[in-house]
């Protein structure tokens, strides 16, 4: 029997197995003095006792540009591009060597990921993102998440982490998206120009109302509350919850786990494994079909699992690893959708082989399965 996921609330928190952590540049750099290193230190002690009890977390952190403005000597952000991403390589060492250095205190290792928005609109990048960052999180590891700020154009930038952020919870199926700001999380007005404005202590991510007292941020963070409710919305997609909550608060992390009410919810209208087949199904572009026995297509419809080589009869098309490819049975039925382990040629090379014979064919294996269960839509 199929269990019956319940959308989840604040108590996806407490019960949380993996966290992103947003890390904003109001928060990281002292009024533009470069980073806030006592801060920091908080903030890692935190995200260590977090480790401790079990919750994988993988940090998203700003802070790069306005570290590079003050080992170049800069006292005023450069307008130009090519000295914003100087800065950004720059800061960027700055940033590491300081969590490096704060997780060392708690024999903690780290790694640093600097992402371009093609390599996760690229399949096959997606694919490749997904496993380093799994693999880093399952040894131990806390990796630190910047955008690769040197390598971008103003076409294909994030511009802010809170984006970024939302693109990691979905590309690790994170619970929980946790957005650390200067605020104590979405007021109903800008808090900074309107001293009357009150908490939103709970919301659907979805609510159009939310956009609305969203505002722009300040000179120092880019996206303001705007960005981070459209983070909130795009980490709903794989049914994470998303807070916003002030990184001053003591032990905010913790009290956040702990099960306590601070800063703003925002929640998806879908439990996590139906909003990510949601997702999957949406949005991808079909490059191949796979011809599956009737084994496969039983075994595919009755009990979810992943799509295993020996029970492909024909690979067509001219697909990547991480392609869509369409799953029909032989009499083109349709049966699912997914995402490829293998490229078309390899593909074709593995069919109606059992797995432990791809290394011996290939050379190499990716995966044991031709589509993983977790990249898999059953079609109904
Ligand atoms: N409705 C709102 N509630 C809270 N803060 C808001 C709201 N609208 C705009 N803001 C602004 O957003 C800022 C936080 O965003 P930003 O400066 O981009 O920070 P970060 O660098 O942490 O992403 C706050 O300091 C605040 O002035
Ligand atoms: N990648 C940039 C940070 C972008 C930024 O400031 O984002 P945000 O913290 O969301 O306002 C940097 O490291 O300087």
């Amino acid at each position: 029997m199929h269990s019956v996921e319940r959308v989840p609330g604040r108590d996806a928190l407490s019960g949380a197995r993996r966290v992103v952590v947003k890390i904003g540049s109001a928060l990281l750099t002292n009024d533009g003095r470069g980073l806030d290193d006592d801060a920091i230190g908080g903030w890692v002690d935190q995200i260590a006792a977090l480790r401790k009890a079990g919750v994988e977390v993988v940090l998203v952190s700003s802070g790069a540009v306005a570290a590079g403005m003050v080992r170049l000597g800069w006292s005023a952000r450069p307008t130009s591009v090519h000295e914003l991403q100087a800065a950004a390589a720059v800061g960027q060492n700055v940033l590491t060597e300081t969590y490096e250095n704060h997780f060392a205190r708690h024999d903690l290792l780290t790694a640093q990921i600097l992402l371009t928005h093609d390599d996760l609109s690229n399949r096959k990048r997606y694919l490749n993102a997904r496993s380093a960052l799994s693999t880093l999180v399952g040894l131990g590891v806390v990796p630190v998440v910047n955008e690769n700020d040197t390598v971008v154009t103003d076409e294909i930038r994030f511009g802010d982490n809170d984006t970024l952020g939302a693109l990691v919870a979905n590309l690790l199926e994170a619970e929980v998206l946790v957005i650390l700001t200067d605020q104590e999380g979405l007021f109903d007005a800008d808090p900074r120009h309107n001293a009357a404005a009150s908490l939103i202590s709970e919301g659907r991510a979805d609510d159009p109302s939310l956009a609305a007292v969203a505002g722009g941020g300040g000179s120092l963070g880019r996206g303001g509350m705007a960005t981070k409710v459209r983070a909130a919305r795009l980490a709903a997609r794989s049914g994470a919850v998303t807070v916003i909550a002030s990184g001053r608060q003591p032990s905010v992390l913790e009290r956040l786990v702990g099960g306590e009410a601070l800063g703003t919810l925002l929640t998806p209208d879908r439990a996590p494994i139906a909003a990510r087949k949601r997702w999957l199904a949406g949005q991808l572009q079909v490059r191949g079909t796979l011809t599956l026995d009737s084994g496969a297509v039983r075994v595919l419809r009755g009990s979810g699992s992943s799509l295993l080589p020996v029970g492909v009869r024909k690979a067509e098309g001219d697909f990547v690893r991480g392609d869509m490819v369409l799953c029909v049975d032989e009499q083109g039925e349709r049966i699912a959708k997914g995402l490829v382990n293998y490229g078309a040629d390899d593909a074709r090379r593995i069919l109606g082989q059992a797995s432990g014979r791809i290394a011996d064919i290939l050379g190499y294996m990716e995966a044991p399965e031709l589509i993983h269960r977790d990249n898999l839509v059953v079609l109904s």
